[in-house]
């Protein structure tokens, strides 16, 4: 009940915080509408009374005056509607916003890794759109306690035993809530389940996996899997509704017992002559509004208790960011109290230092390690590397080596488990993300693929400078995507994919490109990343295209220090950087400029011996 309660109390408070004049007007609309429903009852009784007594007059005043209250009763309920359905959907907005916030709020990408984090995550994300009805149950639920409180009064000045009636609904209401909270928690013990259906109906149906899974003739074997684990999921659930469903008709067996009571009762009191006619109808008419308040509260309950689980699971979010930001402060001040030589860190608070604006000295790697978040493999192992600032260095080494885990570390997505990297001698850790980030400018190997206007895909890469066309204009240029604008009708201002509207379909090479552009809104970063952004691009685009970054990223270099770090398969593309690391099972196996390596005879010159023997 205590959860019951305080997620009223959120809600209203929300309710409040976004619309504070709407939400009293839906209240004062709903009050007198449920105010009026037993003062009808009461009518009912009048009207029979003076009917039979052949008292006209009043009967049709009364009548009237019934019929005015049905009508105000109705009417004011879709005036209140009105009202409180707006101030629902700012408050699903408001919570909306929070989930963004949770899923985004942190340093780096940890908390998504975190199997119990993505679970409460995709709930949340699932059931939100309750809570929009949740401020509509909440005063749903006022008027229902009002309308039942008055059905009570006017039951007890027929007879004190009918007070019962209400009281018996307690039973329904009760068992109600614990029969929901066995849905729940088969809903959370299914909830990996059911992400792991979704996701095999998802790859059935997705256009982009669609192709692949029709040519491997995979769609029986993916329902067969999937039909399996529904089954699991299924058996949990109809175990939690078989029971839930035996617990509730119980409550309301007794209920129905007390209503079949109460009629009895004013029948035998009718029988008796210590009650009218009129009486016996009122009954009649309270016993069923009690039934019907009793059943529409119990609903409400429910979908309130739903919305309580979905409040607490937001909660959890929240306080997971708190623990991360928690420990993130305490290992900073530990940081910054080994730097001043105290013994005493946890009492320190942490410094955090500024994002240079022009790159000195370069980027360092001490004894970097790292292993993601609940796995045990280690993924990176003491790595020792120092990138000069100014230059360009390609990532190689072979598929799983750790590249785009280094990269994710370097654009501050990820924390090492161990070791440091210093940016111009600082911690990472101790720069304000925020920061850092804003002066990365990064194309990933799982690029993002917006289905949004030409000029806002390209645009997002600086979000301040989303509307300048001609900033635009120049990421495009840069990336040499002029001929895909052409191609979009509309040009920068024509929407992209098939997801929705009228959009233009791009291939994945054009895609990646646009990507590519995007990467270049931002002007003299300190850190440019290109994961293997030629990826689906073909050869001769993709060594233009490195031509082209060798060059700026020269210029970028002499203006910001700014580093450019591409990783590619490429040999032919990789050899024009001015330092190559090549990377072995997350260990710099050696690093270099190319003449350098070749001449090492190592891993890099086999491998390049190797592409120029096939290539060439
Ligand atoms: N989010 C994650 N959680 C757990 N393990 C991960 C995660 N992302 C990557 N890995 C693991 O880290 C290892 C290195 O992956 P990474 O993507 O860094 O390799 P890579 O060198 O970039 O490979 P490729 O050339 O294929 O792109 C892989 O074994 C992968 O399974």
């Amino acid at each position: 009940m205590r959860r019951i309660v305080l997620s009223a109390v959120f809600v209203l408070r929300l309710a409040a915080a976004v619309d504070r004049g709407r939400l009293l007007r839906a209240v004062g609309l709903m009050t007198v509408g449920y105010l009026a429903t037993p003062v009808i009852a009461l009518g009912l009784r009048e009207f029979t009374e003076a009917a039979l007594a052949r008292r006209l007059e009043v009967a049709t005043w009364v009548i009237g005056g019934v019929a005015v209250l049905l009508v105000l009763e109705l009417m004011l309920g879709h005036f209140a509607h009105l009202s409180y359905f707006e101030v629902g959907e700012l408050a699903e907005t408001t919570l909306n916003e929070e989930l963004v916030r949770h899923v985004n709020g942190s340093r780096g990408l940890e908390r998504l890794d975190d199997p119990a984090f993505a679970d409460n995550v995709n709930l949340v994300r699932e059931e939100l759109g309750n809570t929009r009805t949740a401020v509509e149950s909440v005063l749903q639920l006022g008027g229902l306690a009002l309308q039942t409180a008055l059905t009570t009064v006017v039951l007890v000045t027929l007879d004190p035993r009918l007070a019962l009636l209400p009281l018996a609904a307690l039973p329904s209401v009760l068992v109600g809530r614990w029969a929901q909270n066995l849905l729940e928690s088969a809903k959370e013990a299914s909830a990996e389940n059911t992400r792991r259906t979704r996701h095999l109906l998802a790859l059935a149906t997705a256009p982009a996996s669609i192709k692949e899974i029709r040519l491997f003739h995979a769609e029986a074997a993916l329902l067969r899997e999937q039909d399996a684990n529904w089954s699991r999921t299924s058996a949990v659930l109809r175990r939690a509704h078989l029971r839930a469903a035996t617990l509730r008709a119980a409550g309301q067996l007794v209920f129905a017992l007390a209503y079949g009571g109460a009629i009895t009762l004013v029948l035998w009191q009718a029988e008796q002559g210590r009650a009218g006619v009129g009486d016996v109808i009122l009954v009649i008419t309270l016993a069923v509004q009690v039934s019907v308040q009793v059943a529409g509260a119990a609903t409400l309950l429910t979908g309130l208790q739903g919305v309580g689980r979905t409040l607490d699971r937001l909660t959890s979010l929240r306080d997971h960011g708190s623990r991360e930001q928690g420990s993130r402060e305490h290992e900073a001040g530990e940081r910054g109290s080994r730097k001043r030589g105290h013994a005493t860190p946890s009492r320190t608070s942490p410094v955090p230092g500024a994002v240079p604006a022009v790159l000195r000295e370069g980027i360092r790697l001490e004894n970097l390690s790292f292993v993601y978040p609940g796995t045990g493999k280690v993924i990176l192992e003491d790595l020792n590397l120092t990138i000069p600032a100014g230059g360009s260095v390609a990532l190689v080494g072979e598929n799983g080596a750790g590249k785009s885990t280094l990269v994710k570390l370097l654009c501050g997505l990820y924390q090492p488990t161990s070791g440091r990297i210093l940016v111009d001698g600082t911690d990472l850790r101790d720069l304000p993300a925020g920061e850092w980030q804003a002066r990365v400018a990064s194309l990933f190997q799982d690029f993002a693929r917006f289905e949004l206007l030409l000029r806002e895909n390209v645009g997002v890469g600086d979000v301040a400078r989303m509307e300048d066309e001609q900033a635009v204009l120049r990421a495009v240029e840069l990336a040499r995507a002029g001929r895909i604008v052409a191609s979009v009708p509309g040009g920068l201002s024509g929407l992209l994919g098939h997801g929705y509207g009228q959009g233009t379909e791009l291939s994945m090479g054009q895609w990646q490109t646009l990507g590519l552009a995007r990467s270049q809104m931002r002007e003299d970063p300190l850190l440019l990343v290109l994961d293997e952004p030629a990826a689906a691009l073909d050869a001769a685009a993709e060594h233009a295209i490195f031509e082209r970054y060798a060059n700026l990223s020269a210029d970028t270099g002499r203006r910001s220090g700014g580093i450019t770090l591409f990783v590619s398969h490429r040999f032919s593309t990789v050899r024009m950087a001015d330092m190559i690391v090549v990377l072995d099972r997350g260990r710099v196996a050696e690093s270099g400029d190319h003449r350098a390596l070749v001449t090492r005879r190592g891993l890099y010159a086999e491998l390049y011996e190797l592409q120029e023997r096939i290539y060439h």
